[in-house]
């Protein structure tokens, strides 16, 4: 955990958080409208809060699925290697998958767990991330479904963490340093 002391500013609200859901989720729909049971995916641990509000907006009947993968431990940056300390409890063959994902920065998780998944031999396979940095992208990879395209920040909140805190915020905040 960091020793260095930082603060958090808002960058977008709780309000415009649930408003783009809203909108997400009217394409999302339209896209799943004859899947008869969607699997939606959400990787762990910085989705939970994002996908506990997309599948109560979604009113589509979906399973609940969770794999874990981490990368960047307490650090803020990618290790670049994608571990997976959790896999999904359900067979995703022939099945449509959504996975929903945080953040996409770098990509190399995003990528790694489409990869993985792929393999399984899905149905549709589609991908939604809340937030996309494409500046630090490192990887070919792009969700399908983007809640807000940001700049080159750090952030934390809305189930997103800094070396495991703040992920209980209700905005998306950026980390700043102010002795830097
Ligand atoms: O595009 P990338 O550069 O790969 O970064 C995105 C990933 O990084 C974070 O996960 P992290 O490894 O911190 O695990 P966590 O979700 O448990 O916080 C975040 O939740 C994304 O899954
Ligand atoms: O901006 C970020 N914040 C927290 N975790 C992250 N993982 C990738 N990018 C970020």
């Amino acid at each position: 955990m960091s020793e260095r002391p930082y603060v958090i500013d808002e960058m977008i609200s709780a309000k415009a958080i649930a408003a783009r859901i809203e909108e997400l989720c009217v394409a999302i729909r339209e896209e799943f409208r004859d899947t008869d049971k969607l699997v939606v995916v959400g990787l762990l641990r910085g989705s939970f809060v994002f996908i506990a509000d997309l599948v109560r907006e979604l009113d589509l009947p979906v399973e609940v699925d969770f794999l874990e993968a981490s990368s960047y431990g307490d650090s803020m940056e990618s290790s670049r290697e994608v571990r997976i300390l959790k896999d999904l409890r359900g067979q995703i063959e022939g099945r449509d998958v959504l996975v929903v994902e945080d953040i996409v920065d770098t990509g190399h998780t995003l990528k790694h767990v489409v990869g993985l998944l792929e393999s399984r031999n899905p149905g549709r396979l589609r991908t939604i991330a809340l937030l996309d940095k494409p500046s630090r992208r490192e990887t070919d990879v792009t969700a399908d479904w983007i809640g807000f395209s940001i700049p080159d920040e750090f952030v934390v909140g809305y189930g997103i963490d800094y070396a495991q805190r703040n992920r209980n915020l209700p905005y998306i905040g950026k980390v700043r340093f102010p002795d830097s």
